[in-house]
């Protein structure tokens, strides 16, 4: 490799190894003839992410954040609000009857949240994977709970858990006009486009 880099230029060099790392280089436009992103099937679904009053105290959001990025999901809303009761009565209201809610309601109402829609191919599926289990005991190392909490009444962030549920959860949580439609320019890298 070193002989072959004293030999060409970078560019050359790019070329030789893969004409698809050429096109990525040149630019952010998506070549003539390749697929629409809308093609792909998936790739719009969105989910709701919310940093929890935990995880906004204990200053977690930018780590939150920045593992959704890495993943190569799009951030397309994004808030900081002080929760309703109301909100979160419609939000958890199939937990009304656990000997947890009223602290959970509390909890959640204890500080400000910074609430999301992250889109993106199996972003639902994902994004529950990445946050972890419930429970931050039985978390994996490497999943946001499993790293940055040890008990489940204060498990630093939540994730949409179906895709009737990501919907519903959206609507709930975020006007029409608070999420953006914008196109990322890694596509290529992303998706295979
Ligand atoms: N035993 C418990 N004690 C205290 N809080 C709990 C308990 N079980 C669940 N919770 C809280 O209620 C939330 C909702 O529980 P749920 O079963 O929906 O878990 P989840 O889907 O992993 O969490 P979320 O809906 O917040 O993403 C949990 O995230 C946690 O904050
Ligand atoms: N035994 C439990 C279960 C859930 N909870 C809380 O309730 C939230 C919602 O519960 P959930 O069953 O939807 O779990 P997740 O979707 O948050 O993983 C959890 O994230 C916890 O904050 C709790 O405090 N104690
Ligand atoms: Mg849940």
């Amino acid at each position: 490799m070193a002989m072959m880099q004293r030999c060409f230029s970078n560019r050359i060099l790019q070329q030789f190894c893969s004409g698809t790392q050429v096109t990525l280089l040149s630019g952010c436009h998506r070549a003539a003839g390749r697929r629409s992103l809308s093609s792909v099937p998936g790739v719009r679904e969105r989910t709701l992410i919310a940093i929890k009053p935990d995880g906004v105290q204990r200053r977690l959001v930018g780590q939150i954040i920045q593992r959704f990025e890495q993943r190569g999901f799009k951030l397309v809303g994004l808030k900081m609000l002080q929760v309703s009761d109301d909100l979160l009565s419609q939000h958890y209201g199939q937990l009304r009857t656990k000997p947890f809610y009223p602290g959970l309601l509390q909890y959640m109402t204890s500080g400000p949240v910074v609430a999301m829609v992250w889109e993106g191919y199996k972003v639902i599926e994902s994004s529950r994977m990445m946050v972890g289990h419930t429970n931050p005991a039985e978390a994996q190392p490497g999943t946001v709970r499993g790293d940055f909490s040890i008990h489940v009444s204060r498990n630093v962030v939540h994730a949409s858990d179906s895709v009737e549920g990501a919907q519903r959860e959206i609507q709930l949580w975020f006007k029409g006009k608070e999420l953006l439609n914008w196109e990322c320019c890694d596509h290529a890298s992303t998706f295979g486009l």
